[in-house]
């Protein structure tokens, strides 16, 4: 189990995390997403213990993350720019990789590598970014971790490579127990393959939910009446998200779709559509709500 505590972070005088808290079980997917800046990658280099944060704890099945090498081999941060730590190519990245990661399995790189059409003598000079990443994908995959850290993590991977490494990240989450916490600004990437999200904002954590939970709790609806919509109607929800267009209005409100349902049926609309919230309607909604109550 992962636990952060109550975290603080400053760079020189710009505080980018503050009182903030996250948990992530064995075996889940975390979807972490947040604006440009929110601090997203710098909550994943705290969390590698890459770097220290200020105030607050950090542990990983109840050790501190900080300072104990034999923790930090139990976890992988693949960063957004890749990093080969002055390696020339895959096989000397790969080598260098054994010495900090004992569970690392060599033929595990090298296979996916080959899947990949990559060819690990050849210096990293000559690939281009998506193939870098997919390297650096693939390191992080055969050093076997117990929590894996992907910055901005399928940006930039073609559909066979991001397939291929999706499903070996799968299989390791079911098979040996892996976490993940995962990052990208491609929310459609996130919602289809994580178990829950959290949405950074603020410098803290604002919200953490599976996102089975999440569709339980948020629905879109389409609502028609035959006379101007008056807003008070809405008065007994939760609304996260409202559009009124005289007879016609678009929402995005708290509550079960069979609720949601009993509710507005009540009004009579002559057309009542409801659907399931994307994960980036929910993140926008979740923004706009914020900006409002501000
Ligand atoms: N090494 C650093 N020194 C000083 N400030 C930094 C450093 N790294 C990041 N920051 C600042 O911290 C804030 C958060 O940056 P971070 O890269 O963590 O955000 P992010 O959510 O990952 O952004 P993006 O989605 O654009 O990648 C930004 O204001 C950034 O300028």
């Amino acid at each position: 189990m992962l636990r952060m505590e109550n975290c603080r972070k400053v760079y020189d005088e710009q505080t980018v995390l503050e009182h903030c808290s996250l948990e992530l079980a064995s075996g889940s997917i975390l979807g972490l997403i947040g604006i440009n800046g929110a601090g997203k990658s710098t909550l994943l280099h705290c969390i590698s213990g890459a770097i220290p944060v200020d105030e607050g704890t950090i542990t990983w099945k109840e050790q501190p993350v900080l300072d104990h090498p034999e923790v930090k081999q139990k976890i992988f941060l693949v960063q957004d720019e890749p990093v080969f730590a002055q390696t020339e190519n895959a096989r000397e990245l790969i080598e260098y990789l054994s010495l900090f990661y004992p569970a690392l399995e060599s033929e595990l790189f090298y296979d996916l590598l080959s899947q990949l059409k990559l060819n690990p003598k050849q210096p990293f000079s000559a690939f281009s970014k998506g193939m870098k990443r997919q390297v650096l994908m693939a390191a992080g995959l055969a050093a076997h971790p117990e929590l894996l850290l992907i910055d901005e993590v399928f940006d930039g991977l073609d559909p066979f490579a991001r397939r291929l490494l999706q499903g070996q990240l799968a299989a390791q989450t079911v098979e040996e127990g892996m976490a993940s916490i995962l990052t990208s600004h491609r929310l459609s990437d996130l919602e289809n393959f994580c178990d829950e999200y959290a949405l950074l904002d603020e410098k803290r954590i604002l919200h953490q939910n599976s996102m089975f939970q999440t569709q339980q709790e948020l629905v879109k609806v389409h609502l028609a009446f035959d006379h101007p919509i008056d807003p008070t109607m809405f008065q007994d929800f939760e609304v996260l998200k409202l559009e009124i267009h005289s007879r016609m209005a678009q929402a995005i409100l708290r509550g079960s779709h069979d609720e949601v349902e009993a509710k507005l049926r009540k009004q009579k609309p002559v057309i009542l559509e409801i659907f399931d919230c994307t994960l980036e309607e929910v993140f926008l909604a979740q923004l706009e709500k914020r900006e409002e109550l501000q």
